[in-house]
């Protein structure tokens, strides 16, 4: 595929944060970019704590786009380590800077290091809708059956 949407990444900090690396693709097809942590001193996680963590860059996508922030399995898996907001919206106008709400649903502390890959991110095509207001909206087969109504 030939038609990849540029982003441009901006470091913060450049000489304090020289050292974070930018979003990258950890395999040739991975769907999304591996972000890093940038906090300068350790962070821990209690039980149930949310921290929001600094990655030391902000970005720009095209319009028409945005970014997805979602957990990494492996620290879900191993460590009980989320996102409160999964999946954290990145808009395409927003230039601060990128950060991870990440949460602790583990039973013990856990602690976010400096460098370490917290989170991925995943570029993907998003439309703002036409809006209409209507008194009726058109019948369908499922009407407002819901909430399991086709049984679990
Ligand atoms: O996990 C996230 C989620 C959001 N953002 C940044 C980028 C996004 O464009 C902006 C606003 O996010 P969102 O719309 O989800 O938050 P809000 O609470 O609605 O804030 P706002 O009123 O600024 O839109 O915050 C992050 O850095 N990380
Ligand atoms: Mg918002």
């Amino acid at each position: 595929m030939t038609d990849r949407p540029r982003v441009a990444f901006k470091r913060l900090d450049p000489q304090k944060n020289s050292d974070v690396p930018l979003p990258r693709y950890m395999t040739e097809e991975a769907a999304g970019m591996d972000i890093h942590a940038a906090n300068e001193t350790p962070v821990t996680l209690a039980p149930g704590a949310v921290a929001l963590i600094p990655t030391g860059f902000s970005m720009a996508l095209p319009k028409g786009f945005e970014a997805q922030i979602r957990p990494r399995s492996g620290l879900a898996v191993k460590y009980g380590i989320g996102i409160v907001n999964a999946p954290g919206t990145i808009d395409s106008d927003y230039r601060g800077e990128v950060k991870v709400a990440l949460i602790n649903f583990g039973a013990d502390p856990f602690t976010i290091n400096r460098n370490e890959r917290i989170a991925q991110m995943i570029v993907t095509r998003v439309w703002q809708a036409e809006i209409t207001v209507v008194d009726d909206l058109d019948a369908t087969e499922r009407g407002d059956g819901g909430f399991g109504h086709t049984g679990v």
